[in-house]
């Protein structure tokens, strides 16, 4: 993993505005990644965090802002341009080919470097087992036949075989047990000491401030709080609305 460039950041994101028609669901959006970085983005439902990451990844058009990866504009290239230049996305949905293996959903993440030699292939097949031990264990089985969490692996091991420089993950504990929730978070740190730079979209505001370094909240499409983590964790008014066991999402959430 190159060093992080003091000039540029990976990912600067300047006053993105996304629309879908006429309604407007992110608007003025700023942020910054820097490389071996995880920034999280919390937020209730609805207040634009799947858009970001669409936009990010270029799947949703900009209305207007700038998105740069290491100090260039990609806010018109398309998506296969920017996972060439090191952007991965796992979606909310997971989106795995349920009637597939689970080697070959692996395989399928790796679909860039077709032209490399099997060994390559074998050798980021093997990291990806060394994380996620039961993917190698169900390495034949049908995709639809895992687990929540078995999915919620595989899709991240997925994302992983594009040997990605920026990982984007949408809600990635959303509907798991939090053992398993844990596992996946401290992969995630694990991945970050490794030089991967994680953008964590996450209602889980607790576990996503305890593991990020900035934190970013975002209320209907635009950003009402940023700062470091552990500042957000701290902030009377985040414990009011997100961490407290009575704050009002926590309320919504469970409802
Ligand atoms: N395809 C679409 N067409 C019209 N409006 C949309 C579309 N997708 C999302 N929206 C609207 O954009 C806003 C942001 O939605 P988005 O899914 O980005 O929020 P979110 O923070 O990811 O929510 P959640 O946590 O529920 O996934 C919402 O008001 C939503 O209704």
């Amino acid at each position: 993993m190159s060093a992080p460039s003091p000039a540029a950041p990976l990912l600067d994101v300047q006053d993105l505005s996304v629309a879908y028609g006429r309604i407007e669901a992110l608007t003025g959006v700023s942020l910054q990644v820097q490389a071996g970085q995880i920034v999280t983005v919390i937020g209730p439902n609805g207040a634009g965090k799947s858009t970001l990451l669409g936009a990010l990844m270029g799947v949703l058009p900009a209305r207007a802002g700038q998105v740069l990866l290491d100090g260039e504009a990609v806010q018109a290239a398309p998506v296969a341009a920017r996972v060439a230049r090191g952007l991965a996305l796992v979606p909310e949905t997971r989106a795995l080919f349920a009637s597939m293996s689970v080697v070959d959903n692996l395989r399928l993440g790796a679909y860039r470097f077709r032209q490399e030699p099997a060994a390559r292939h074998r050798e980021a097949l093997d990291e990806v087992y060394a994380l996620f031990p039961r993917l190698q264990e169900r390495a034949q089985q049908a995709a639809a036949t895992l687990s929540g969490g078995e999915r919620q692996m595989l899709a991240l091991g997925r994302a992983l075989m594009g040997r990605p420089r920026l990982l984007m993950l949408d809600e990635p504990s959303l509907g798991l047990a939090p053992l398993i929730v844990r596992d996946i978070f401290r992969i995630l740190d694990t991945l970050r000491a490794r030089g991967v730079a994680i953008l964590l979209v996450e209602q889980n505001a607790r576990a996503a401030l305890r593991l990020a370094d900035h934190g970013h909240v975002l209320e209907l499409g635009r950003v009402a709080l940023a700062g470091p983590a552990q500042a957000l964790a701290d902030d009377p008014r985040i414990v009011e609305a997100y961490l407290g066991a009575h704050s009002s999402h926590q309320a919504r959430l469970a409802a």
